[in-house]
This record gives C-alpha cells, structure tokens and sequence, in this order.
C-alpha cells in the first residue's frame, strides 16, 4: 500500500451569489422553491442507511404560510433510537478504521455538491420551512454549510499534524482517537448551517453520529440528509431521527456508549441535559463530552462620539435580519441622551421602508417567525411593554398570525435598566433601548456586564479609541464574539470563530480547531529504540 502524507485543498470562503433580478439563480432557487411548495415531501427516519417510515407522523408547514402542508416527518419511537444507537456502534468499527483521507474526501465532496448541484435544494429549503429570505438562506444554507466543511478539513489536518517534541532515543507520536461510543447532535431551528455542521465536525474527526434535528427544520433536514448519502458517507456513520425530544433525549443519555452531545439550541434545554448527564455519571464508559452553544441578550453598546447613522444601520441589520432569530441578533440597545433620538428617528426609517412577506417575494427584508409558539411570546412580551410604566413600544408592535406568524419589527424604549426584554431572551424582531447620560460612560459598562447571564456577543460603536479599550475591557467576559464598530452578528467560519460564555454556551467555537479538539481523544505513544538492560541510575553504576 502506498504511504503518503497528503495537504489537503486551502480552505477559502465561498462567495454568495447574489440572486439579482434576471440572474440564474435566481430563477432556479425560485423554480425549486414552487417545486417545493407545491409537492409533498415525506421524511423518514433514516437509521444505518434504511429510510424507516412509522405509524406516527406530524406535518411541515412554512411559517409564512401555515395552512398549506408541504410535507410531514415521521415519528420515532425509543425502540428506533436503541436502532439508531446501535447501528451508529455498529458502523463506527469500520469508520474508525478507514484513513483520514478518505474522510476528509467525502466532507470535500459535500462541499462540492452543495456548491452546485445541491445549493438551489438547500437554499430553497431554508426559505420555504425556516422562512429565511434568500440572502439569509444563502448566506446560512450555502455558504455556511459549504465554509464549514472546507474550514473544518483543513483545520483538522493541522491538528493531526500537532507532534510533541522527541528526545534522542525515542519517539513520541500522539493519535488523535475518535471518542470510544456514539455522538448525540441536537440541533436547533435557525440554522440549516449549525444543524449540519453539529454532525460533520464530529465525523469528520472518526465518529459516529445518533441527529435528532429540531422539529422546526425537518424539511431542509432531509435535504441535509441526501448530500450526506450522495457525497458517500457511508451507511449508519450519521443516523437522523426525528419524534418527542423529551423521549429521544433520555434513551441516547441512558446508553452507556453515550459518548458526548454537540448540542445548539435554549439555555434552559442545555442545562436540563447537563443535569440528566451528571446524575447518570456511573453509567458510561467513558466520561461524556459536552458541548454546548445556547441563547444569547446581545448588546449594542454606543458612546456618544459614534455616527448615529452606523449606530441605526447596526440596529437594523442586527436585531432584525432573519427575524432576530439569531442567537447573536443585538436584542439591547445603550444609547446616549445626546445621540439616542437621532439614532431612533434614522432606525424608524429603515424600519417603515422594510418590506414584510413571504420569502418567495425577494423584496421582502423581514418574513414570519418560526412556529406558534414564538408567535404567541413575542405577542405577550409586546403587550406588557404597551401596558408597563417602566416602558413604551416606539416603533411596530403589531403582529397577525392569520396567514403566516408575522410580528412587526418593534423597538421598546425603557427607562429601567432591568426590564424584562433587556434581560430574557425573546429571539424574534424585537429590541430595547435603553438611553444614559453620556457621563455615565463607566457605570453604563458596568450595567451592560452584569445586565444579563448571558454571553454571546455584543458590539461598541465609537470613534474615540479611549472609549473602546474601556469598553473592550470592562466587557472583556460579557461576549464570547465582541465586535467594534460592527453589528454583532454575521460571524464568517474561518474568520470570526463563534460561541459564547457565561450562559450562553461551552465556548467551543465552531468553526475552528477548538471544537473539533472536543471531539478526539489523544492517545501518546511513547518509543524507546534502545531500551535500558539496567535499573541503576548512571551516577550509581560503579557503586
Ligand atoms: N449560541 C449559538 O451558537 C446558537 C446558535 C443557534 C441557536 N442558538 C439558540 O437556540 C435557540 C433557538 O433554537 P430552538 O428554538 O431550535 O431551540 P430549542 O431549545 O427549542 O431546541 C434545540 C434542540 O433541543 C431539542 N429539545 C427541545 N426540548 C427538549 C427537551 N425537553 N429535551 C431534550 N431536547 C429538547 C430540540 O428538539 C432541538 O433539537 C435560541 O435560544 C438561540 O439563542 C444558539
Ligand atoms: N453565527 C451566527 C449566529 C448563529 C446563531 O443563531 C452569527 O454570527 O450571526
């Protein structure tokens, strides 16, 4: 057999495509997405290569418009999930066996598919069940998936490449083991990206994988599913189950191969999990990784020597793209007496010129939130802001769920620090402002630090380099991803590692060698060439 030590192809991100009037993409993400919502997907379970269908199935609708059904997914029962979990051991003997080349190969491959001929199907699918608008959908579906993909290959070369010194006589050589068990990825809603990549970081380093995808994302789900098969994944590496959270959650933790979760969703859930983990403890093999990016209050924080029209276009972008449902999306605003109700009037305009709709029209900014249930708790938190003396709704605060769950961009302006929507995570198109007396520059860092438990992002906006240190200090443990003059969202794999602290997550980073570290277990190999015949010290032979 030949031996070779290969590099691998440089990563480099893949540039979105801009779905301009009259552009082929543009006409084939728009074909595929009618194709869509004018057909009716089944999705099965799909345990070690077997699509599995069962008595029990609930329906996939898009957000934007949720009386018409596009599909439904079928429902596991917890003998599927002890299917799963065995088939994933089961696969994992020959996975761990095969050369890292090979690997890599098949998630090099993905890439290519989802670059090409897969990208109208992911795209379109993002649009019509997550009710992204088609930059949002690229941006996630495309270029995210495909970054992580090429980005997570080479970084894992180079991990594989990190040797220890060796001194004369010996050999040191370190193994970078695929954990000993099965991978539970739990994957959230809001990002076909993270859901995919939650299962490629993990296998790409050699193991074996039980997905339970959010309920919220079954369509693209699928579609995930089918550019693993066709990229040649092979048969039960990935097993992708669907059903009660609740059940599924609890027969993957009672395994004793459970061997770590790469989960992404609610703080609340996370810890949850954690907890069942820990009072299991006795029961596995090996002490389970933990992996965990969860909610997020991000900050907007603005000095008075910021422009008001950077300050308002960071707001705009930030709270609102893709509905606020970004964990990231800046949910809390500080603006200084001086700047704050010219920043507000130039917010206000963006906000009236935004169109509201459905994804199929591209020259909608803003489309419907996820499912009911947001709906309804945005709809309450905006009805106490109307009703509270500590604040007012200034901009928007309508919302409609007769066709699809649409909730109008809406801006709380309140003069208590602590109001319930500067300190909860809402995760829809609402955000607060807060305005301080610009001398209050030290203290207002301080509040904006211990504000919330939170911390995933935040962002400063000012000229005045002094107030920038300040800020980048007293806020040094307040977001995992902080940015200067920039809206705290839109993290890029390769460029700006993502994850957060405090309450909101492990801080693993995805998209960088920190996460996938996570998911190997070293192995040391010491070799002595010419071993000692003698146990005497040197200094003691003669004695
Ligand atoms: N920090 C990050 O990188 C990041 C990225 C994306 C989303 N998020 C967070 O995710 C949340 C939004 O996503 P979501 O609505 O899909 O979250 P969610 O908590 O409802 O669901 C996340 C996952 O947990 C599962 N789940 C739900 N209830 C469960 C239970 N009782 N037991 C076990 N599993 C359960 C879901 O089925 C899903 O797979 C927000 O809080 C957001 O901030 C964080
Ligand atoms: N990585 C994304 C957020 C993912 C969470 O929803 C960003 O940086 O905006």
């Amino acid at each position: 057999m030949a031996n070779t030590i290969s590099a691998v192809p440089i990563a480099d991100n893949e540039p979105p495509k801009s779905y301009a009037p009259n552009t082929e993409e543009r006409d084939e993400v728009l074909e595929q997405y009618r194709d869509y919502y004018n057909n009716y997907l089944e999705v099965p379970l799909h345990i070690g290569g077997e699509d599995i269908t069962t008595s029990n199935m609930a329906s996939i609708v898009p957000p934007h418009d949720h009386k018409h059904e596009v599909g439904r997914y079928h429902l596991a029962t917890k003998k599927h999930i002890e299917q799963a979990i065995a088939v994933a051991m089961k696969a994992r003997e020959k996975w761990v066996a095969l050369s890292w080349e090979q690997r890599m190969s098949i998630f090099l491959k993905m890439a290519d598919l989802l670059s090409g001929p897969y990208r109208a199907k992911i795209v379109a699918s993002t649009m019509l069940c997550q009710s992204k608008t088609v930059h949002q959908a690229e941006i996630d579906a495309a270029c995210e998936f495909i970054d992580f993909l090429r980005f997570n290959v080479d970084f894992a070369t180079q991990i594989y490449s990190e040797q220890p010194i060796s001194s004369k006589g010996i050999w040191n050589r370190l193994e970078y083991r695929p954990l000993e068990g099965f991978i539970y990825a739990a994957t959230p809603f809001n990002f076909t990206a993270i859901a995919a990549n939650l299962c490629t970081s993990v296998a790409m380093m050699g193991n074996v994988v039980v997905w339970k995808p959010s309920e919220s994302q079954m369509y693209s789900a699928k579609i995930i599913m089918d550019v693993f098969r066709e990229s040649g994944l092979p048969d039960g590496v990935v097993n992708m189950v669907s059903g009660n959270p609740e059940m599924i959650t609890d027969t993957v933790l009672n395994s004793p191969d459970f061997a770590g979760i790469h989960y992404t969703g609610s703080t609340e859930v996370f810890k949850g999990i954690w907890k069942k983990i820990g009072q299991q403890i006795q029961c596995y093999k090996t002490y389970p990784k933990i992996v965990g990016e969860t909610g997020g209050k991000d900050f907007i924080v603005a000095h008075h020597s910021a422009n008001s029209q950077e300050v308002a276009t960071a707001i705009s972008r930030g709270a609102f793209e893709f509905q606020g449902q970004k964990c990231s999306a800046a949910s809390r605003v500080y603006l200084p007496v001086s700047n704050a109700d010219e920043i507000i009037e130039l917010l206000k305009k963006d906000i009236q010129s935004f169109k509201i709709g459905s994804p199929e029209d591209m020259g909608n900014f803003i489309t419907a939130v996820i499912h009911e249930r947001a709906f309804d708790r945005l709809a309450n938190y905006i009805d106490r802001a109307k009703q509270s003396s500590d604040a007012e709704v200034i901009i928007g605060g309508k919302y409609n769920k007769s066709k699809g769950y649409f909730v109008e961009p809406t801006v709380i302006l309140t003069t208590n620090p602590n109001y319930e929507t500067m300190e909860t995570e809402l995760f829809g198109p609402v955000v607060t402002i807060y305005k301080y007396p610009q001398e209050n520059w030290e203290d207002l860092l301080d509040l904006v630090d211990k504000t919330s438990p939170y911390a995933l992002t935040g962002a400063v906006f000012s000229k005045d380099r002094y107030a920038i240190d300040e800020a980048s200090k007293k806020l040094e443990n307040a977001a995992g991803n902080f940015y200067i003059n920039d809206k705290p969202t839109g993290a890029v794999v390769g460029q700006q590692p993502f994850g957060g602290a405090r309450a909101s997550g492990t801080n693993d980073k995805a998209g960088s060698p920190m996460n996938l570290l996570r998911w190997v277990s070293t192995r040391l190999i010491k070799e002595t060439f010419v071993p000692p015949k003698n146990y005497r010290y040197t200094f003691l032979d003669g004695e």
